[in-house]
């Protein structure tokens, strides 16, 4: 029997409009070249460049039989585009831009985050409104397929937590700092000459594009609203060669994570600096790459694991979002993944929890005077805020130096109440500055 396609003959090509041709707009023109037969057998139409907005060439790629805009706004306008591919980055320009694409009726594939992260609800609602799709499994991690995952491969499961590596330049840093014994500095250099960094790379060493990547995947695993003003943000810079030292001599890595986890009081949001367990495979995640652990009720523990930055591992990404909108131009909207994972109302999985509330474990280097009884009032002052110490290293001063240093893993405590007692220990005479504090995961 015939089936309806072969009735209605051979589909239309998918139209597509790029706009931004740097690191990930050049990548996907390139990929998209090399690999556009299977691209379109997996489609099942082909796919077609049909214009490109980009303020100048890039010599990436070759765009030489491209019909090219200075203006991305007539990539919006243009009733030939069907999908609209953002990667020009930002929230202002690229709200307005997509907003307009919408209004016309097109799909939208996008790798910003920060766009969904800060504005996603309304987006999202403007699409619903529209009957268009928005992509967005760039966005997240990289060419690893987490946003696919949560949104479609986990979906039977109640997922419980993750925790994920996803700052590929933040990653690449840690790593550089720890293997090669270089500077913070000189290594984020060495990211940014990569094109891995954001444009300000602050985004990245201060863990805001790790939040937009969190409450990306939190939205989608606890379906809860993107939240982004929620999310607890600490960053890598005042991470030390120091206390990677200390925390290999105390068998863990430190590493930049996104932490999302249901708990009976509230979803938890946090991004920070964090000792894992170097046993743990998430633990030896190093350079550039990214890897997400979700843990869901039925199927227990699921790692993700992949370049989570670079032109062509993000282009995959692109791709991937290009042909899932174009595998269903014709279908209705109700018969397409919903954009936030879940159907309209479905959005209900409780408040974000303070995170003076969170209970975690801690990592606390104190710069102590060589006096008898600092270690004593150190454990009091824990102790009274029911805190215990689990592990100590305590080193002889060196040649010369007043000051020794002090490593303490604690017991799981309240956040606010590791707090008050941090407070209380920079208040002792004998204790010098400020004390360092890091967050300490199991993950298992
Ligand atoms: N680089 C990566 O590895 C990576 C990975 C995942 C997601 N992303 C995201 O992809 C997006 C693009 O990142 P990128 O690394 O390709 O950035 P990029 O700076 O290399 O490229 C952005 C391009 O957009 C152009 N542009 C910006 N505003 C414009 C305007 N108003 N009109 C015309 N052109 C304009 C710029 O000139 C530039 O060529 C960002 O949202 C970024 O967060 C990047
Ligand atoms: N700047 C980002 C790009 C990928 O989102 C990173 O380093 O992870
Ligand atoms: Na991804």
């Amino acid at each position: 029997m015939e089936s309806q396609q072969q009735l209605q003959g051979p589909r239309r090509p998918a139209r597509i409009g790029i706009c931004g041709l740097g690191t990930v707009g050049s990548g996907t023109v390139n990929v998209m070249a090399r690999n556009g037969e299977e691209i379109a057998a997996r489609c099942g139409r082909p796919v077609e460049i049909v214009q490109i907005g980009a303020r100048r060439d890039n010599p990436a790629c070759d765009t030489s039989a491209l019909n090219i805009s200075r203006e991305i706004f007539d990539v919006a306008a243009n009733p030939d585009v069907d999908i609209l591919v953002e990667l020009i980055g930002g929230t202002t320009v690229a709200r307005e831009l997509v907003l307009t694409a919408i209004r016309n009726g097109k799909h939208i594939v996008t790798a910003n985050k920060a766009l969904i992260a800060e504005h996603g609800n309304e987006l999202f609602a403007a699409a619903a409104k529209k009957g268009v799709t928005i992509a967005y499994e760039a966005a997240v991690a990289g060419g690893i397929p987490i946003i696919k995952s949560l949104r479609e491969g986990l979906v039977g499961n109640r997922i419980e937590w993750l925790a994920g590596i996803i700052n590929g330049t933040g990653n690449y840093i840690l790593t550089e700092m720890r293997e090669k014994g270089r500077t913070f500095d000189g290594a984020l250099g060495q990211a940014q000459e990569l094109g891995y960094a954001e444009a300000d790379p602050t985004f990245d060493v201060e863990g805001i594009d790790a939040a937009h990547k969190l409450v990306i995947m939190a939205s989608l695993s606890f379906a809860i609203p993107l939240a982004f003003d929620r999310v607890y943000t600490e960053g890598i810079s005042g991470i030390t060669s120091e206390d990677i030292r200390y925390a290999d001599e105390l068998g863990y890595r430190i590493k930049h994570l996104g932490i999302g986890r249901r708990t009976e009081q509230g979803v938890e949001l946090r991004v920070h600096p964090t000792l894992i367990p170097e046993s743990r495979l998430i633990a030896n995640v190093n350079g550039v790459m990214n890897a997400i652990l979700v843990n869901g009720d039925a199927v227990g523990p699921t790692l993700y694991y992949g370049a989570g930055a670079g032109d062509e591992a993000t282009a995959s990404a692109v791709i991937a979002d290009i042909v899932d909108v174009a595998r269903t131009l014709e279908s209705a909207p109700d018969q397409r993944v919903p954009v936030s994972g879940v159907a309209e109302g479905g959005q209900n999985g409780g408040d974000v929890l303070p995170m003076d509330e969170v209970v975690t474990s801690y990592y606390l280097r104190i710069s102590a005077h060589d006096k008898p009884g600092v270690m004593s009032q150190v454990a009091r002052i824990c102790s009274d805020q029911g805190i215990s110490i689990e592990a100590l290293i305590q080193h002889e001063p060196a040649d010369g130096e007043a000051l020794v240093p002090v490593v303490i893993l604690t017991s799981r405590a309240k956040e606010g109440r590791l707090r008050d007692a941090v407070a209380e220990i920079e208040a002792l005479d004998t204790v010098e500055g400020d004390v360092v504090r890091i967050r300490v995961e199991p993950l298992g």
